[in-house]
């Protein structure tokens, strides 16, 4: 089922995989642009443009806030302390209302998971989204009974790029960390799946913080879900 490519680059038979949510298999930016802009409107500050909102997804919600409010990427405390409760309040409620709106997914995501699933690999999904919008969002897209495990980036103790979410669901799976991989848009999964000992598969059209994938030096590139895999007969 894989293609060649990847079986001489990867593992031939791989018992897990784990995916990525946010910029990999479904493009979320533009409900996250309008709550964010919504609780920056409620709270007097100036509305970002999608661009930039952009680069800010992929490190859970907290610090999406946090930079929103900082407006850059490395947050400061000065600009975000005092605001912050009730721009994460307003934010959680405003993105709980409308997480679905203009929401998609990526092209063959559907298909691609259908086929893992067919084919009995193990799938996990591992987001650093919380979990209270992530399994309503994949509901939504109709693709949640696809993954034996979810993990949002509040269900355990550390997110990604700590490699605790791909530790956790190696043990979950009962299956070796390495005997799987990671497909994923940004930094956080290079360095989780790196700092965990399993290979990774980038995506090249999600976010990464508005940097190209190629500068963490990722297993294998792909521009569609699809390379993944060749046809089944
Ligand atoms: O930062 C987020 O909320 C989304 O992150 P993800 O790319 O890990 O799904
Ligand atoms: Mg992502």
């Amino acid at each position: 089922m894989f293609n060649s490519f990847i079986k001489s680059h990867f593992i031939s038979s791989p018992k897990w995989i784990g995916f990525d949510l946010d910029g990999t298999l479904v493009n979320s930016l533009p409900d996250i642009a309008n709550a964010l802009n919504k609780t920056l409107t409620q709270l007097k500050q100036p509305p970002k443009d999608m661009e930039i909102v952009k680069n800010w997804i992929g490190n859970g919600v907290p610090m999406l806030i946090k930079r929103a409010l900082s407006n850059q990427i490395n947050p400061i405390e000065s600009c975000y302390q005092g605001l912050f409760d009730e721009a994460l309040h307003i934010f959680n409620q405003a993105y709980q209302d409308s997480l679905c709106q203009d929401s998609y997914l990526y092209p063959n995501v559907k298909e691609v998971l259908n086929k893992l699933y067919e084919h009995h690999v193990s799938l996990a999904l591992i987001t650093n989204k919380p979990i209270e919008f992530t399994l309503p969002l994949l509901k939504n897209l109709e693709i949640e009974k696809y993954f034996k495990l979810v993990i949002g980036g509040d269900s355990l103790a550390e997110k990604k790029p700590s490699p605790l979410p791909l530790q956790y669901t190696a043990e979950q799976l009962s299956v070796e960390v390495s005997d799987g991989f990671m497909v994923g848009d940004s930094s956080s999964d290079i360095i989780s799946a790196r700092n965990a000992g399993c290979k990774v598969i980038a995506v090249s059209y999600g976010y990464n913080h508005g940097r190209p994938v190629e500068e963490l030096s990722p297993d294998l590139i792909i521009d569609d879900l699809s390379e993944l895999l060749e046809a089944v007969e």
